[in-house]
């Protein structure tokens, strides 16, 4: 028997265990319209895992789905051997802590008021928070390097500190899974790192399931243990190597414009040396314009204010009060000096006009 007293699925060990499950929404005729077949697939204790699709592959649905805000539509999900379905929603909320993309926040709540709506699920009727709650608070706080925002009002934090907030309030809930829905949608490349390192260690110091829906391909593949892929109906899962070795991440991420190589485990624009040479450029300025001219000076294309950016840039720069942050073939570089990262991005250019 688990914890809840419910009985536990023989063939699930620990974690989210996906088992034969259908999912989908309801069209204006009330019908139920699957998304994804019969998907099966498991997110062990420990690991973070990445879920990675298209476009309208069903990532959200999926989501929905496991987070209880619609019904399978045929199939299981377990969560340490029980099924979600059959929990009540209080013990739901006990064992699955979910962080949605969030950005209508009461912005006058401080981060620790925020972070103590984690406990509900453990403080019954009262709402009343004791000793321990208090302690729990604090420990997730900690825990996302956010000790220092506790008395912070929540709409005056950055994306990245507002990101670590949320994470925290879902630690505080004590579950044994956590998913989170675009964590880093809003954030610059070294908010993007941080948080994604974050969430791996929580996995392994904590020994929970994460479960990370991202459109952050190149990142994602750097660190997830696990990935779902979804494309077409169906579900993938197996290690960032083994789904590209098997050109499965390839099949459905390469197009006009983009090409998975197996050999860096990187995406890299082909067609037109534009392309291969486009960059984007945000931050500070002015030092982001005399940022994107001096790219320009070097060889990059750059798009000006007016210009749409490209979908897919090769290089990646964000300007920051100190140092410049970019990211070329999925990888972080850092450099202290416009001068430094200048000759930088001038080798960069004539290798990619050359190569
Ligand atoms: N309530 C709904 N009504 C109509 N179509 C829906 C509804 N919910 C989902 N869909 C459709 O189901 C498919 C999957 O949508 P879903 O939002 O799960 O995709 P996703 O992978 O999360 O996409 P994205 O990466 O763009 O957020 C899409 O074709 C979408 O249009």
């Amino acid at each position: 028997m688990s914890d809840t007293g419910r009985p536990r699925h023989p063939g699930t060990g620990s974690g989210l265990v996906l088992e034969q499950l259908s999912v989908g929404y309801r069209d204006s005729g009330r019908n139920w319209v699957p998304v994804l077949r019969q998907v099966t697939a498991e997110a062990r204790r420990g690991e973070l895992t990445v879920l990675l699709g298209p476009n309208g592959a069903g990532k959200s649905t999926l989501v929905r789905t496991v987070c209880g805000l619609a019904p399978p539509l045929s199939g299981h999900c377990y969560l340490d051997g029980v099924d979600l379905a059959r929990m009540s929603d209080s013990e739901r909320s006990r064992s699955l802590a979910v962080v949605l993309t969030e950005r209508g926040v009461p912005g006058l709540v401080r981060a620790r008021e925020l972070v103590a709506l984690g406990r509900h699920p453990h403080t019954g009727l009262t709402g009343r928070l004791n000793a321990h709650d208090h302690r729990r608070i604090a420990w997730a706080l900690a825990a996302v390097g956010a000790s220092d925002l506790a008395e912070r009002r929540v709409g005056e934090l950055s994306d990245g500190e507002r990101q670590r907030v949320f994470t925290a309030r879902a630690l505080a809930q004590e579950p044994s899974a956590l998913l989170l829905d675009e964590p880093t949608a809003f954030l610059d490349i070294t908010g993007r790192v941080a948080v994604t390192s974050l969430l791996r260690q929580l996995a392994e110091g904590q020994h929970l399931a994460v479960v990370v829906c991202t459109h952050d391909l190149e990142l994602a593949l750097r660190v997830a243990d696990m990935v779902w892929l979804v494309s077409r109906g169906q579900l993938r899962s197996g290690t960032p190597e083994e789904l590209s070795l098997s050109g499965e991440i390839g099949a459905v991420f390469d197009g006009d414009d983009l090409v998975f190589d197996t050999d860096s485990g990187t995406f890299r624009p082909h067609g037109s040396p534009e392309q291969r040479r486009s960059a984007v450029v945000s931050g500070t300025e002015p030092a982001a314009a005399m940022t994107a001219r001096a790219l320009r000076r070097v060889g990059w294309h750059v798009p000006g204010p007016d210009e749409p950016a490209p979908p897919w840039p090769a290089l990646d720069v964000h300007v920051g009060r100190h140092r410049f942050h970019s990211t070329h073939a999925g990888s972080p570089h850092e450099h202290a000096t416009l001068g430094e990262f200048t000759r930088w991005a001038r080798g960069l250019a004539r290798e990619r006009s050359t190569s």
